[in-house]
């Protein structure tokens, strides 16, 4: 396994989980894997991505199936434990509003802490300023987080996530504040981190070009998966989210990005 900058990666694997709510079957038997690498989850809204994840950052305990991390089963895991190996960035996480950015990066620091009260070890310090500096907030260090922007903020959660130094990084839809410079140092931090990365995102062309694979779903179960090529064909693309679309090579990267339209839309 790899490691930059005090992260090591590991293995991630979820295997045919159903989650269930008041009853109703949301995702069911939802299997997948990413080990070292970037992994997308896709697919239209209330198709269950934000469950998927859920479960595996530990809020929602699945009804059957399992989920592993770094070879142990996360929810057999003490929190201390589980924090350790896996950091989750979500939709309206915590914001703490009454702390500052770097004392709210810092709480990423909690679970490699005393068990009570505060630690300030070298180590902490370093991995607060780096985790800081890479996700760009460090101009906003003295900050009150009730005074950034939507996207300021969510550059704070990825850096609290990074400060946590997890082995698996889970990521709920990181760039929907982000502007498109934003966006893309995001997802090109993403890559070069060596953490191994569940990421869900409604931008196809961010998935095409930063995940290595993707798994699609659709109506809570996985309809495909593997790389980005084999995945987001115009078939696949029409019949799960209903619009047309081709693929080409983005002149300015080389990489795989989409051409989309509406189904009515049609060139005049
Ligand atoms: N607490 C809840 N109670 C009832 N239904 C829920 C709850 N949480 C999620 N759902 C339902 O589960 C389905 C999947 O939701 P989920 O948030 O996982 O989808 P998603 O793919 O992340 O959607 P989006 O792209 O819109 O964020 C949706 O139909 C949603 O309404």
């Amino acid at each position: 396994m790899s490691t930059q900058g005090g992260m090591k990666a590991a293995a991630l694997y979820v295997d045919k989980i159903t989650v269930e709510i008041a009853g109703r079957t949301i995702v069911e038997d939802i299997s997948l894997s990413a080990e070292r690498n970037v992994v997308g989850l896709i697919g239209p809204n209330g198709s269950g991505k934000s469950t998927v994840l859920r479960a595996i950052y530990r809020m929602l305990r699945p009804a059957s199936g399992r989920v592993m991390a770094a070879d142990r089963d996360v929810w057999e895991l003490r929190p201390r434990e589980a924090a350790r190996v896996t950091a989750a960035v979500v939709q309206d996480g915590p914001s703490d509003l009454e702390l500052t950015v770097a004392e709210c990066v810092a709480t990423g620091r909690i679970a490699h802490g005393p068990l009570f009260g505060t630690s300030n070890k070298p180590d902490d310090m370093l991995a607060i300023e780096r985790a800081m500096r890479r996700a760009g907030v460090n101009d906003l260090a003295s900050r009150d987080m009730s005074s950034l922007s939507g996207g300021e903020r969510q550059r704070v959660q990825l850096a609290r996530a990074l400060a946590q130094e997890p082995r698996i990084l889970v990521l709920d839809e990181p760039t929907n504040h982000l502007d498109i410079r934003h966006q893309l140092e995001l997802m090109t931090l993403v890559r070069t981190l060596g953490v191994t990365t569940l990421v869900t995102l409604h931008d196809l062309n961010l998935a095409a070009a930063y995940c290595d694979r993707l798994v699609i779903l659709s109506k809570g179960q996985v309809v495909a998966s593997g790389t980005p090529s084999e995945t987001l064909t115009p078939d696949l693309l029409h019949k799960v989210f209903g619009i047309r679309a081709q693929s080409f090579t983005n002149p300015l990267t080389g990489r795989m990005q989409l051409a989309y339209g509406h189904e009515t839309e049609r060139k005049s």
